[in-house]
This record gives structure tokens, sequence and C-alpha cells, in this order.
């Protein structure tokens, strides 16, 4: 299990693109046959990957810093297939799940294995920490409500779909959601926002191989970027904006833990003050 240690909005100014890229990019989270996972003390998050190989189960062991006996002891867990399929199984309960398609692990649980349908299936994996149990739960990308934002005009055309949220999966602290740019659009959360009470991740999927996410980062009035490649995870302090512009549309799962789970609780900026 990697660390990352939270870091303060001035040091931003002092990190070149590497310090940058290793405070806040999460790079070679899937790797065939293995369990990987980073834990950042921004609001005690756990993002990992499982690429599980057909017919050989992932179990999701507990790590060293949780100093617990399993990984759910005092956390709540999200898992999503961004390629591929697969099932989850939970204390014995198998959760078929297709591609985008997401289960919701409650704490407490004690068994948690990956199965993959198919070759190169990926689970992404989020977790918070959590003080109280709420069932586990599938949610699928064709069920959920869709929210349309964004314009050709602004080259943001994109459909939010929301997973585990108040209204939706229930959970302690955990948030998540997908976000999907039609064809020909290229900006996500611009203009962009911050939001105090909670840290947010980002995890890029669907952008093919050889595109990229610039992903812009930082204060509104003192920014910063990182060039991001499929599959990889940035990390968004609370004081930070997290907004990004692809080569070609993409997709990303947006997630959060902290202080409360009102999706509403934004600070907007608006593109005129960027700097
Ligand atoms: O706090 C919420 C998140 O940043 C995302 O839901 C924003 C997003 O998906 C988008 O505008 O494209
Ligand atoms: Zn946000």
């Amino acid at each position: 299990m990697q660390i990352r240690h939270s870091t303060h909005p001035d040091q931003l100014q002092e990190f070149d693109t590497d310090q940058l890229r290793a405070h806040y990019l999460v790079e070679d989270l899937f790797v065939a046959g293995e369990i990987k996972v980073v834990y950042t003390h921004e609001d005690r998050i756990v993002v990992g990957g499982a690429a599980p190989v057909p017919g050989q189960a992932l179990t999701l062991g507990s790590y060293g810093p949780l100093r617990t006996s399993s990984f759910c002891e005092r956390r709540e867990l999200a898992a999503l297939v961004i390629r591929g399929s697969g099932s989850v199984s939970v204390d014995g309960t198998e959760h078929k799940l297709g591609t985008r398609d997401c289960v919701y692990v409650g704490q407490g649980a004690v068994d948690v294995q990956f199965h993959a349908a198919e070759d190169d299936t990926h689970f992404y994996l989020f977790s918070t920490p959590s003080h109280a149990s709420f069932p586990t739960a599938v949610a699928r990308f064709d069920e959920v409500d869709v929210l349309n934002m964004g314009s050709p005009d602004t080259a943001n055309v994109r459909e939010i779909r929301k997973f585990v949220h108040a209204d939706g999966i229930r959970s302690s602290q955990l948030v998540l959601g997908v976000t999907r740019l039609a064809a020909g659009s290229v900006w996500n959360t611009m203009p962009p926002h911050t939001h105090d009470r909670r840290t947010e991740c980002y995890l890029y999927f669907d952008l093919p191989a050889d595109q990229r996410v610039i992903h812009l980062c930082g204060e509104p009035q003192r920014t910063r970027n990182m060039v991001v490649r499929n599959e990889e995870v940035v990390i968004s302090p609370s004081w930070s904006i997290h907004s990004g512009v692809g080569t070609h549309a993409y997709t990303f799962v947006w997630a959060m833990g902290g202080e409360n789970q009102a999706y509403d609780d934004m600070d907007q900026v608006a593109v005129t003050e960027l700097r």
C-alpha cells in the first residue's frame, strides 16, 4: 500500500512537474493478476485497482497501515468496472457487474473477491472511513438517473450519473458517480469549482491509449496542470479545482469523501476568474 501525505496549497507553487505528479497523480493501478492500493491522507481515501484474470479471483486483503484484520472493518468501498465485466463476491454473495456498473460494499464486510468474466477486466476501487454500516448494493450505469450538462459551443456536452449519493445508494460518507463526454466534447467541470468540505478523486477512462487529458489543479487563481493517461487517478485536495480537457472524449469516475455528501455544496468559479 503506497502512502500519499496531505499538502498545503502553498506547496503547489514550489512543485516541479515530477513532484506534482508524485503527490497528486496515481499511475499503474491496473496490473493483471494484482490488486494495487494507494492511501491518501486527504480525507483518508484509498484508491485502487483490481485486475483479476478469468478463473483466478483476487481477494481484497487488509494492509499494514489500516491496522485491521479486514479491509472493510472500519471502511466502506465502491468497486466500479471500468473495462470488461465480472463480479464481486461479498461474504459469499455474488454481484454480477457489466462495464460501468458499480457495487457499494458497506463497512463490516469481511470477504471481498473480484472475478473477471473476460480478459482485461478492471475494477476501480474507492474507499473512505466509515463508522456505520450501510447495505451492500449494486448501481447500474444504464439504470441510474442522468443529468445532462454542457453545450457544443463550449465543447463540454456530458452526462453525469450519480451512483452512491444521498438519493441513491446510501453510504456513511462515500459519494461516487460517472461522467461521460459526448463525442467531440473534451472539457469536464468547466466552469470549475472547489468544495472545502470534501476531497475528490477523478479516474479517467475510455480514453484511447494515444490520447491525453490535461488536468487542471490548484487554487482557482494559481492553477497548475498535469498530463494524464487512460486509467490514471488524480487526487484533488479540498482547496483544489478539478477540471480537465482531453485531446479526445473520455469518461471518468468522480468520487469524494469528507464532511458532507451534498453534491451542490460547491463554490463555483467563473472562467474569467481563473489564473
Ligand atoms: O463534485 C462533483 C464533481 O466534481 C463532478 O461531478 C463534476 C463533473 O462530473 C462534471 O462537471 O463533469
Ligand atoms: Zn467536485
